[in-house]
């Protein structure tokens, strides 16, 4: 059986020990974790999800996986500490941060750079991924076997890895902000906001099933919504008129240039 480790116990490795948990990849008395100070979340995942906590590195001396869930700018600090554990296959999921990095204190490891999002709590992440050179088949096969237990994933080369960030790393937040903005709109227009939150969840829980059971284009799905002369037509009228697509392109293009700076700190 496998034993692994999370360096760093916030939102994304939370969202992750949920999918592996809930998906039963692995018991959750093999998933270790340890964070910077935060007592009270150590013992809060422990309690949610069965995990052990631990501080001293002697704990998971015998670790085969170690997944590194700090920020970026904590990482420097944070690698030191585990370069003793030179049988690890290691895994990151730091924004922009390069494989490089990484490799300066395990130059001989399997590495994999991932790019999860929170929808990994579900097991519905859409996850990219890259390899150094040192990754065996066996790595390869199992690092992807546990990114495909918290949702999708996609290999792809690591300076695409900023896109990826850009699209599906951040994405869930900009359709969480589409939907405050869709409620807000309804409600102003005149629903009340228990109406205004079921029929927008289910808008989107709709639409997003259709275009993953279909596997349609979204053009045709859309073209299939919009009347000639209708409501809709008017609806995606307005959103051309206020660069739609211009500012969804402005947004991850933002995203990905941040995660090339992050990749810099
Ligand atoms: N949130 C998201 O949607 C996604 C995040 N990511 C990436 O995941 C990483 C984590 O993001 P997120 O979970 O949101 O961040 P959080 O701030 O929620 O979590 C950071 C974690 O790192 C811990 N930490 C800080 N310093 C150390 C240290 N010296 N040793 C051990 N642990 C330490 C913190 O501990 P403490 O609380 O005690 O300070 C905390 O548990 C980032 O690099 C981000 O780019 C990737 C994809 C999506
Ligand atoms: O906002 C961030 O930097 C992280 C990386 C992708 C999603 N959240």
């Amino acid at each position: 059986m496998k034993k692994i480790a999370f360096i760093g116990a916030g939102s994304m490795a939370e969202a992750i020990i949920a999918g592996i948990v809930k998906h039963e990849v692995l018991p959750a008395n093999a998933i270790y974790v340890t964070n910077h100070s935060n007592k009270e979340r150590l013992a809060r995942l422990h309690e949610q999800y069965g995990v052990t906590p631990f501080r001293d590195v002697e704990n998971i001396k015998d670790v085969d996986v170690l997944i590194f869930a700090t920020k970026p700018n904590q990482i420097a600090e944070v690698l030191p500490k585990y370069a003793s554990l030179t049988n690890a296959i290691i895994v990151s999921v730091l924004a922009g941060t390069p494989l490089a990095t990484f490799e300066a204190t395990f130059p001989n490891q399997a590495i994999a750079r991932v790019m999860p999002n929170t929808s990994a709590t579900i097991g519905e992440s859409a996850s990219g991924v890259a390899w150094n050179t040192k990754v065996t088949d066996e790595a390869k096969r199992w690092v992807t076997s546990l990114v495909e237990a918290i949702g999708i994933v996609q290999e792809v080369d690591e300076e695409q890895l900023h896109t990826v960030t850009g699209l599906s790393g951040s994405g869930p937040a900009y359709v969480y902000f589409f939907v405050e903005a869709l409620e807000a709109a309804a409600i102003q227009e005149g629903l009340d906001p228990k109406t205004a939150r079921e029929l927008a969840i289910q808008t989107i829980k709709g639409a997003a099933l259709m275009l993953d059971e279909t596997r349609e284009e979204p053009a045709t799905l859309r073209e299939r919504v919009t009347s000639p002369n209708g409501t809709t037509a008017a609806g995606l009228d307005a959103l051309r008129e206020h660069q739609f697509a211009e500012t969804i392109h402005a947004c991850v293009q933002a995203a990905k240039q941040r995660s090339i700076e992050l990749g810099k700190a």
